[in-house]
């Protein structure tokens, strides 16, 4: 996909959106002042001071190319926060019509690899985002997800065996509803399990739920070429939004 300044949402809008998860999900991590007084540098070192772990797409880095700044990374510096594993993660995704599985809902497996990329951010820190990998992924199918819906993945890490390089995490895939509604994929890693992720609420659509079991490998393949973690970060929300097919189409949170 190929993102142009008129697909970029705008630093209001991605606000917006992070303030409307903070009131429903009581994310109190979000630093609110920071958002509100942003400044590129201020405003990274603040959000990393204050556990959040990276945030795309950050389109206050006014000073990387374009590409990069639609997918700043703020951990990429090398602070020992940085190496903490997160526990939680939020995947925020509009899930278009290419999508098709059933007659008018989403095949079940976008809805998977959503549920799957979610946990393996809540897995996996962003100092070593290969670390872990999925060994395991059982996805219980709700309801069926309407084409053209607006999604969230909430995922957060339950358990860790660190001497049998294992992780333990879950996943909830929600409706957005007025939350997000844009057509760019979007995350955030958080430094805090995701309370929100444990437990359905009466305010949001269930539509699938998944358990994971990710394992440290032992060996990584190699790579090819010098690859670097904001490279890596890029290409891994690139390849989300690549699968959920998004279209180039304006932010439209509304503010
Ligand atoms: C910011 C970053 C964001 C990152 C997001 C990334 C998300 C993307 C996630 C993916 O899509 S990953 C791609 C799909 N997954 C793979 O391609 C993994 C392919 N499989 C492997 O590489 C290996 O099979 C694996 C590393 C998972 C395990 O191989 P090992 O040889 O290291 O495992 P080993 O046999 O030593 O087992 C270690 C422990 O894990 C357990 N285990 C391994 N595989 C298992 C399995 N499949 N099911 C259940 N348990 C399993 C195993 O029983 C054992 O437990 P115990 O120590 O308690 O005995």
């Amino acid at each position: 996909m190929a993102f142009t300044e008129d697909t970029l949402p705008s630093l209001e809008a991605w606000k917006c959106f992070v303030r409307r998860l903070e009131e429903r999900y009581g994310l109190r991590e979000v630093p609110r002042a920071s958002w509100l007084g942003a400044q590129r540098p201020d405003f990274l070192s603040h959000a990393l001071q204050q556990r959040v772990a990276y945030l795309l797409p950050a389109a206050v880095c006014d000073d990387l190319s374009q590409k990069e700044a639609r997918f700043c990374s703020i951990s990429d510096q090398s602070s020992t926060e940085a190496k903490v594993a997160v526990p939680g993660a939020i995947i925020a995704a509009y899930v278009g019509r290419n999508l098709q599985g059933p007659s008018g809902g989403v095949h079940g497996g976008a809805i998977a690899s959503l549920l799957d990329a979610s946990i393996g951010m809540a897995t996996n820190p962003r100092s070593d985002p290969d670390g872990y990998v999925t060994a395991q992924l059982v996805v219980n199918y709700r309801q069926i997800v309407p084409l053209g819906s607006y999604v969230l993945a909430l995922a957060y890490v339950h358990d860790r065996e660190p001497a049998r390089r294992k992780c333990y995490g879950m996943s909830r895939l929600v409706d957005a509803g007025a939350l997000a509604q844009s057509t760019d994929t979007c995350a955030l890693q958080l430094q805090r399990p995701l309370e929100a992720a444990r437990r359905d609420t009466a305010r949001e659509r269930v539509y699938a739920d998944a358990t994971a079991l990710f394992v440290r490998q032992r060996h990584r393949p190699e790579t090819h070429g010098e690859r670097s973690l904001q490279t890596a970060a890029v290409n891994r929300v690139e390849s989300v939004s690549g699968f959920l097919g998004a279209q180039a189409r304006p932010w439209r949170a509304s503010l």
